[in-house]
C-alpha cells in the first residue's frame, strides 16, 4: 500500500469490515430516531441484508424539522437557479418545510398512505424536491422518473410501480424547446394496465396543460389556508423510501428499493466523509432529479447534512454558453459541485482554453467530483488545470446510491491517479473477480464485486421481484454483489472501473439498456432481426448505433432503406425518449453470432471502435463478422 491508503482513512476502512456494527451504530449517531437502533446489521436471511432493523425514523424530519428545530430555520435550504427560464429563487428551511408539509397535507387528502407509491415525473423544478420530501414525510414511497423518458418507458414503470398518484408538470423547458410533460403522462396513463387516481400538474407558464377529471391543479391545492400541513409519519428504519428505476439487460426496467434508515446514516455520513461537506455549507450538483445522483446529492444528503443544495434547470453549455457552471459556483459560494464527466467534456469542447472562467471568483470551490461514467484522464487533466481544485472520480451505481470508491476528501486525501476512483469507501469490500470467481491479481481485469453484505443505504431488493434482484446481482459468484462494471486493483489497491460488461450502455451519463432500443426497432414491421451496440464518442462517452436486417418477403422486402433507417431513428426517440436518440442506423445482410443464437454485440462494438478483437471461438459464421467490419468502422 501507498502512504495515501494509510492512517485515517485506512482505519475507518478496516474497522467498517472488521466490526461493521460498532462502525455503523457510531455513523447512525448523526441521524435524529424515533427509535435508535440498538442493532445496525440483521443478518438473518442472507442474502436479504437489513439495516438498523429495531430502528424508526422519519427522513424529511431528519432533512428539514430538525434543522428548523436546530436554529437553521432562517439558512437557505434550496437555491432554484434556471436560466432556461431565467429565474433563481431561495427556500430557507423553514420556508422549504412548510411547502413540504402541505404537499404532504395534499397527498393525504387524496388518500396516500404509508407504503402507497407516488410517481414523480417533473423537470428540475422545486416542486421536484418537495414532492420527493412530501412522500417521505408520509411515509409513501416516491419513483422519480426522469423526464428525458417516452411514455412507454413511463407506462412500464407506473405498471411496476402502481401508484395512486402521479406528480407532474405541465411542461419542462430544455435548450431550444419547451416539451410538454402532462400529454405525455396522459398518454403513458392511457398504455399502462394500472390507473393512477389522481395527477397533480404544476402549472407552468411556458406551455399551461390541459385539465381532466382525475386531475388536480398544484398551486390551487396549495393555497396557504387550502390545506392542513401533514406531520411526519414514523416508519421503520427497513420501509422503503424510494424507488428508482434502472436499466437492467433486458427492456424492462429494474426497481431499486431503498430504505429509509440505512439510506439516511449512509448520505448523512458519505456528505461529510467523502464529500468534506460541513452544515450550512454551500453544494452544487448539476444532474438530474431523474436520477440517483439527484436524488442522493442534489435532494437528500446535502438536506440530510444540513447544507444549502442548488437545484440547477440548465445545461453546462448553451444555457447561455460554457460558463454556465462558473457562474452558479461564483453566485452562492458553492464549497463544492457534483456532475458527471460528459458535462465537462462539453463545456472542454466549447471553450478549450477555459477561456471564461477569466473574471470569475471560484474561491470558495475546494473540490470537484466526477462520477456517472468513466472519467478519462484527458478530461481529468483539463478540469484539474482550470479549476486548480482536486478533481475527485467517484465510482457508484443507481443500486449503491452512494459511493463504493472514492477519494475521501473529508476523512483523508489520498494521492489521485488518473483514470481511477483511488479506494473502496468504508463498507464495501470491493473484489475483482476473475471468470472462475477467484480473486484477481493486482492489474488483472476481471470483474468488480462486492462482498456480501452491501453497507447501509444500498438496495435492498427490487421492488416486487426478489428473485430477479438474486439473478441480476448476487448468482454469478456466490457470497457477492455483480457490479456488471469490469475493471482491476492496481499494487496499491486503487480500483479502475473501465466499464460494462453486460449489454447496458451510458450514453452522456444515461445508463441505457441496448435491449429497449432494440425492443422499440424490432416494432418496425421491415425488420427482421436488429442489434444495438454503444460506440465511443468524445463528449457523450458512448452513443447508441443500430444494426438491422430487413424482411426479404412479403410488403417489407418492398421498402426504402433510407426511409426505413428514418422511421427507426423517429420510433427510438418516441419509444423510449429522446435520450436515447440512435447516432445512426445500418441496414445489413447479417449479424454475427454464436452457435447458441447470441449476437456478439460486445465483438461488432470493439470493432466500431477501432480495435481489432480475437474472432470468439462460439461465432456460428466468421465471414458475417468479416463482411461488417467496414460498415462498423465507417
Ligand atoms: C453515479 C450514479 C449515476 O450514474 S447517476 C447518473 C448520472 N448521470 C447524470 O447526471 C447525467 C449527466 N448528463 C447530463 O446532465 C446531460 O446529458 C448533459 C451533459 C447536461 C447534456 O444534456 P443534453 O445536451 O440535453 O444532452 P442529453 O444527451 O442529455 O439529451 C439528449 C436529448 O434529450 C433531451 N432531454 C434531456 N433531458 C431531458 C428532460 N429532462 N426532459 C425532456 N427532454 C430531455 C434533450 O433536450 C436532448 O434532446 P434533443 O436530441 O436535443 O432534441
Amino acid at each position: 500500500m501507498s502512504d495515501g491508503a494509510s492512517g485515517r482513512y485506512q482505519a475507518a476502512y478496516d474497522r467498517s469490515l472488521s466490526d461493521p456494527e460498532g462502525f455503523w451504530l457510531d455513523a447512525a449517531r448523526d441521524i435524529d430516531w424515533i427509535n435508535p437502533p440498538r442493532r445496525a446489521l440483521d443478518d438473518a436471511n442472507p442474502p436479504f441484508y437489513r439495516w438498523f432493523p429495531d430502528a424508526r425514523l422519519n427522513t424529511c424530519f431528519n432533512a428539514l424539522d430538525r434543522h428548523v428545530i436546530g436554529g437553521r430555520a432562517d439558512q437557505t435550504a434550496l437555491i432554484y437557479d434556471s436560466p432556461v427560464t431565467d429565474t433563481r429563487a431561495t427556500f430557507t428551511y423553514a420556508e422549504l418545510l412548510d411547502l413540504v408539509g402541505r404537499a404532504a397535507g395534499i397527498l393525504q387528502n387524496l388518500g396516500v398512505e404509508k407504503g402507497d407509491r407516488v410517481v414523480i415525473y417533473l423537470p428540475m423544478i422545486p416542486e421536484a424536491v418537495i414532492s420527493m420530501l412530501a412522500c417521505a414525510r408520509i411515509g409513501a414511497v416516491h419513483s422519480v422518473v426522469f423526464g428525458g423518458f417516452a411514455p412507454a418507458e413511463l407506462a412500464a414503470r407506473i405498471d411496476d410501480a402502481r401508484p395512486k398518484v402521479v406528480i407532474t408538470a405541465s411542461c419542462g423547458v430544455e435548450r431550444s424547446r419547451v416539451v410538454p410533460y402532462k400529454p405525455l403522462v396522459d398518454d403513458a396513463i392511457r398504455q399502462a394496465r394500472h390507473r393512477p387516481e389522481y395527477v397533480v400538474v404544476v402549472q407552468r407558464p411556458q406551455a399551461e396543460a390541459d385539465m381532466g377529471e382525475r386531475d388536480i391543479d398544484w398551486a390551487s391545492a396549495m393555497r396557504p389556508g387550502t390545506v392542513a400541513p401533514a406531520g411526519c409519519v414514523p416508519v421503520a428504519a427497513t420501509d422503503p423510501l424510494y424507488i428508482l428505476y434502472t436499466s437492467g439487460t433486458t427492456g424492462h426496467p429494474k426497481g431499486i428499493v431503498r430504505d429509509n434508515g440505512g439510506h439516511a446514516v449512509a448520505l448523512r455520513w458519505s456528505m461529510t466523509n467523502v464529500f468534506g461537506l460541513q452544515p450550512g455549507e454551500v453544494w452544487f450538483t448539476a444532474s438530474d432529479v431523474g436520477w440517483v445522483v439527484g436524488h442522493s446529492y442534489i435532494v437528500y444528503a446535502p438536506l440530510l447534512t444540513g447544507c444549502t443544495t442548488v437545484l440547477y434547470e440548465g445545461k453546462p453549455v448553451g444555457t447561455p454558453d460554457a460558463s454556465a457552471f462558473w457562474r452558479v459556483v461564483e453566485s452562492y459560494g458553492a464549497a463544492a459541485m457534483f456532475t458527471a464527466p460528459t458535462a465537462f467534456r462539453a463545456i472542454k469542447k466549447e471553450d478549450p482554453d477555459g477561456t471564461l472562467l477569466a473574471g470569475r471568483d471560484l474561491s470558495r470551490l475546494r473540490s470537484l467530483f466526477l462520477a456517472g461514467e468513466r472519467l478519462d484522464p484527458d478530461t481529468w487533466q483539463w478540469a484539474t488545470d482550470r479549476l486548480g481544485v482536486p478533481v475527485v472520480d467517484n465510482w457508484w451505481q443507481t443500486e449503491t446510491g452512494w459511493p463504493i470508491a472514492a477519494n475521501l476528501v473529508g476523512l483523508q486525501q489520498m494521492p489521485i491517479k488518473p483514470g481511477s476512483a483511488t479506494m473502496p469507501v468504508p463498507g464495501y469490500d470491493v473484489q475483482v473477480l476473475d471468470d472462475q470467481g477467484r480473486p484477481a491479481e493486482a492489474g488483472q481485469e476481471g470483474a468488480v464485486c462486492v462482498r456480501l453484505p452491501l453497507p447501509p443505504g444500498t438496495l435492498t431488493t427490487l421492488w416486487g421481484d426478489d428473485e430477479r434482484y438474486r439473478a441480476s446481482y448476487l448468482s454469478a459468484f456466490e457470497g457477492y454483489y455483480l457490479s456488471g462494471d469490469g475493471g482491476y486493483r492496481d499494487d496499491d489497491g486503487y480500483v479502475f472501473v473501465m466499464g460494462r460488461t453486460d449489454d447496458v450502455i451510458n450514453v452522456a451519463g444515461h445508463r441505457l439498456s441496448t435491449g429497449a432500443l432494440e425492443a422499440a426497432i424490432a416494432e418496425h414491421p421491415a425488420v427482421a432481426e436488429c442489434a444495438v451496440i454503444g460506440v465511443a464518442d468524445p463528449v457523450k462517452g458512448q452513443v447508441p448505433r443500430g444494426l438491422v436486417v430487413l424482411k426479404s418477403t412479403g410488403d417489407a422486402a418492398q421498402v426504402d432503406e433510407q426511409v426505413v433507417r428514418e422511421e427507426l431513428l423517429d420510433l427510438v426517440r418516441r419509444q423510449v425518449g429522446a435520450i436515447a436518440s440512435l447516432q445512426r442506423v445500418d441496414v445489413v445482410v447479417a449479424l454475427p453470432k454464436t452457435r447458441s443464437g447470441k449476437i456478439l454485440r460486445r465483438t461488432m462494438r470493439q470493432v466500431a471502435d477501432g480495435e481489432s478483437p480475437a474472432t470468439p471461438s462460439t461465432i456460428e459464421d466468421p465471414s458475417v463478422l468479416d463482411d461488417l467490419a467496414e460498415v462498423l468502422r465507417s
